[in-house]
């Protein structure tokens, strides 16, 4: 049999373990590294995994080699706010002034100032801001993501993002996951009549389906947007129509977002900083993803991190994301944000690299598909130009993915000092 390509002398080849449920507590610990070790690719898929020395022998139309750096399955973020009009540089001389995050926007900025930006925007403007905002995720090493609607409050708008997420499917040939997050804050005119605000964007749960526009519906739970019984009514009902379900879940305040997740059977609950002893107990006993965003912790400029060790040590399956947004963290780089689970959760290279690839692929339920390498499955891999797998979380806040490829196809290389090329779009 001749490969389409083989990848060889490959120094570290990660292989998160594929289950079909995520990966809890002490299983984070493990992750499989074959030193020396090459991939046979066909039709877009892995057809062979071996040793460098059992590669000699294989036929292939195109041999890359790795020059013994490491390989990874393609990342995979779980959590983006990737399609939003404007930019809220203006509120960081806010922020420095020690504004709090929810008095920015109970002023009316923050979140409720990017729906503004994003009403305003054309549907080909969103497009073309969200897809330089998604090539530089893949330039990053990033072949699977999430992506939310929530900037619009208003039918038209959430519709509006969502077609453009749409979009973005049909034109990358990466995997991304839609999120309804119509329910992300309270619209001016809904103040104190948060049921009816709710009620309105449920009512949009049958065209999403149809249309085929999102397979989550999630909602901002906290202290003035969404509290845990509206949250609670709104998940319920996505749950009815089939929705999978997500929460931004005690981010600031501890209302109990982690507990309802659990109980909902959620896929995941994202942020959870502030997530009480119980809630993070009943983790360990669902299969809902703890996904953290420590970017965003950085970026609001706190010192108190989501408790991923107590989770993890506990039992808890725990992802990471970048939480990719205008206003609480904005950086495409989901590598910095290993580095910060590092340096701030505690977690060690095994945990982050599991957390960024298996874990966070049963986030967004892309299980069966993304999060590692085994013979059958999309190759979407990245060569990183690191000598080993524990050097990327260490020397942060730079690039180190060297190629990225989708279904055995590359979409983007490093082709000299700064200097980047992206295959063009299908
Ligand atoms: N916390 C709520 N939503 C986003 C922030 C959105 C924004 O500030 O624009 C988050 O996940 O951090
Ligand atoms: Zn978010």
């Amino acid at each position: 049999m001749t490969y389409d390509l083989l990848v060889h002398n490959i120094g570290q080849l990660i292989l998160p373990k594929s289950s079909d449920k995520p990966l809890k507590g002490q299983e984070m610990k493990e992750l499989n590294i074959i030193e020396n070790a090459a991939i046979g690719i066909m039709d877009g898929k892995i057809a062979w995994l071996g040793s460098n020395a059992e590669a000699e022998s294989l036929k292939a139309s195109e041999r890359i080699d790795a020059q013994g750096k490491v390989v990874s399955p393609g990342l995979v973020d779980p959590h983006t706010h990737l399609v939003f009009g404007g930019s809220r540089e203006h509120e960081l001389s806010l922020k420095q002034a020690g504004v709090p995050y929810l008095e920015i926007l109970a002023q009316g900025g923050g979140i409720l100032s990017t729906v503004g930006s994003t009403k305003k925007a054309t549907e080909e403007e969103l497009f073309e801001k969200a897809s330089f905002h998604l090539e530089r995720m893949i330039s990053y090493g990033v072949t699977t993501l999430e992506a939310k609607s929530g900037y619009g409050l208003d039918a038209d708008t959430e519709l509006k993002q969502l077609r453009v997420v749409q979009k973005l499917k049909e034109k990358y040939p990466v995997s991304v996951v839609s999120t309804f997050l119509g329910a992300h804050a309270v619209p001016p005119g809904f103040k104190g009549k948060e049921d009816e605000f709710l009620e309105e964007m449920s009512r949009l749960f049958d065209d999403i389906k149809e249309g085929q526009l999102a397979e989550f519906v999630d909602i901002f739970c906290e202290t003035g947007v969404f509290t845990i019984e509206q949250s609670r009514m709104f998940l319920q009902q996505a749950k009815e129509k089939g929705f999978g379900l997500k929460i931004h879940a005690d981010e600031i305040d501890p209302l109990g977002g982690t507990e309802l997740a659990v109980s909902l059977g959620a896929a995941s609950a994202d942020h959870l900083v502030a997530a009480s002893d119980e809630g993070i107990r009943q983790l360990s006993e669902g299969n809902t993803v703890a996904v953290l965003l420590p970017g965003t912790t950085f970026y609001l400029g706190k010192d108190y991190y989501a408790r991923a060790r107590k989770m993890i040590d506990e039992g808890a399956a725990v992802a990471l994301a970048t939480d990719f947004n205008p206003g609480s963290c904005v950086t495409e780089n989901l590598q910095m944000i290993m580095s910060l689970a590092a340096l701030k959760l505690k977690m060690s290279a095994e945990e982050i690299w599991n957390a960024v690839t298996v874990n966070a692929a049963h986030a967004i339920g892309k299980a069966s598909e993304a999060g590692t390498l085994e013979k059958g499955r999309s190759a979407d891999f990245v060569i990183w130009d690191v000598p080993n797998y524990k050097y990327i979380p260490y020397h942060f806040g730079v690039n180190h993915a060297q190629s990225v490829y989708h279904s055995g196809k590359k979409l983007w290389e490093r082709t000299a000092y700064g200097e980047i090329q992206l295959s063009p779009a299908r």
